[in-house]
């Protein structure tokens, strides 16, 4: 005998069968037509019996458990944990997850089978293989997150720097035109500057000003994903490189990006792990694709960019040095907008043109509102513009974007005063009624709000706002 029964003498299997009527028929067929595994024992934690389908998903033989001890097949190594012993003790279902063999997971529901005495007769537990489950649900969740991810990057493609929506000023002109000096060597090129400045636009800018200008521009932010998803992007992988990995692998955005250029922003966030691997694509044009076993040669122009001080990052060990030369050989600098003041007019009245055609609508800028909008300190630069732009010229009653349709949260200290009017009754009456109106919606951002607290059906508003156009 290959265990020792914990406290209880030991049973034959012939004995457990007489004594518990399990394996006669019909019932043993029963238990055997199951499609998931059953375990039984007695009161003490000793194996009555177990059914086909147990021994087809655990490859444990009935000869190997039955008579035995719970205890002594946990100790064999055999399984985990035991569900049966904590239903004895416990007196009540359990169902545990366990692992068979190191790798198999089974799902195990014990259950108590009473006397009429209120003691337990048998625990009944039925056993479920979940392996194949949890490695389709694995390959699923990588299959969404690389779908996730290949979305993200179906950017559109960038309107040409010569086209009149590409603003700059005397701040701006001479990083631009430094931009296209370099564009056409191989020199790496390292953006910084706060988000929303246009660090983006400024690298597709070089990329089109470049010899690489027929090929792919991608785009990845080393700060939106996990180390391991990050690496397997930029890198791919090699054929059954990790659970879920496709059959065939997968190509990184180096190789993606053939001929053409990789743009990675936020580059301070880079892992060290990847940086080293990122270096030697600096250094040597090659890399090692994750779960490979040779280098891939790469020839993608790489321009970086960050919104943080990579310098500090180097001194405090979070950023390699080596790295940060290679990757900067030609620093640009983009200010952020409350140093470009002489650009904000021309991008509030350019966004406007593009929101009055995109939302069928004609708004315009009243002067006194464009003189509070160019004093603004725009924290968010050319990306609050625009999202503040597109909200005004959807939102604003009548035509005019006055300052009393300017938003109470960016604006406080704005007087939230009506504006004198005149004409007959009936028409300073409808003038009062539209800046009242106005001042909701711009306090309030949507005609369902504003409706709510004028105490008016939101249809109504909307019929009126139609009314003044
Ligand atoms: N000079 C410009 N003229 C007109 N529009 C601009 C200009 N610069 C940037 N934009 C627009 O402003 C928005 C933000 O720009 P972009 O995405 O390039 O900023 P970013 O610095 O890369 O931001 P982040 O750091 O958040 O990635 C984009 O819609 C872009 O087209």
């Amino acid at each position: 005998m290959r265990y020792r029964v914990t406290g209880i003498k030991p049973q034959t299997e012939a004995e457990r069968v007489d004594a518990s009527g399990f394996d006669q028929e019909p019932l043993r067929s029963f238990l055997d037509a199951l499609h998931d595994g059953v375990y039984i024992t007695d009161a003490n934690g000793i194996t009555v019996t177990i059914n086909k389908a147990y021994e087809r998903i655990t490859g444990i033989s009935r000869a190997e458990v039955v008579g035995f001890h719970m205890a002594d097949l946990v100790k064999a190594g055999f399984i985990s944990k035991s569900a049966s012993l904590e239903v004895i003790r416990e007196r009540r279902p359990i169902t545990l997850v366990q692992t068979i063999h190191g790798s198999r997971k089974i799902v195990v529901t014990g259950t108590p089978m009473f006397s009429a005495d209120g003691s337990i007769a048998y625990v009944v537990t039925s056993v479920r293989d979940i392996t194949e489950l949890l490695l389709a649900k694995h390959a699923q969740e990588q299959l969404e997150q690389i779908q996730r991810i290949r979305e993200a990057y179906k950017v559109p493609e960038i309107k040409s720097l010569s086209a009149p929506g590409v603003i700059t000023s005397q701040q701006t002109e001479p990083c631009f035109a430094l931009a296209k000096r370099v564009a056409k060597s191989t020199a790496k090129i390292l953006i910084q500057g706060e988000t929303g400045t246009g660090k983006t636009l400024l690298a597709r800018y070089i990329h089109q000003q470049s010899d690489r200008m027929e090929g792919p521009f991608l785009e990845l932010n080393c700060a939106a994903f996990p180390e391991g998803l990050l690496e397997a992007e930029l890198f791919g992988y090699a054929p059954g490189a990790f659970t879920g990995a496709t059959p065939r692998g997968k190509q990184g955005l180096l190789d993606v990006a053939h001929g053409g250029t990789l743009f990675l922003d936020e580059i301070g966030d880079l892992p060290l792990a990847l940086q080293v691997k990122l270096l030697k694509v600096v250094e040597e044009n090659r890399y090692l694709p994750v779960g490979g076993t040779a280098f891939r040669h790469t020839n993608v122009r790489l321009i970086t960019a960050t919104h943080q001080y990579l310098n500090d990052h180097v001194k405090k060990g979070s950023f390699r040095e080596d790295l940060f030369y290679r990757i900067s050989v030609v620093p640009l600098w983009l200010p952020p907008l409350r140093q470009r003041r002489d650009e904000v007019i021309p991008l509030l009245n350019y966004y406007l043109d593009h929101f009055n055609q995109l939302h069928d609508v004609n708004r315009r800028w009243n002067p006194e509102a464009l003189e509070l909008l160019s004093n603004y300190s725009w924290p968010g630069n050319i990306r609050e513009l625009i999202n503040l732009t597109e909200r005004l010229a959807v939102t604003a009653v009548g035509d005019e974007i006055t300052t009393t349709t300017l938003p109470h949260e960016i604006f406080p200290a704005l007087p939230l005063s009506l504006e004198p009017v005149s004409g007959d009754l009936r028409q300073q009456v409808k003038r009062f009624e539209q800046q009242l109106i106005q001042q909701a919606l711009a306090k309030h951002g949507t005609t369902r709000a504003a409706a709510a607290v004028l105490g008016i059906d939101q249809s109504t508003l909307v019929k009126k706002q139609r009314r003044w156009r």
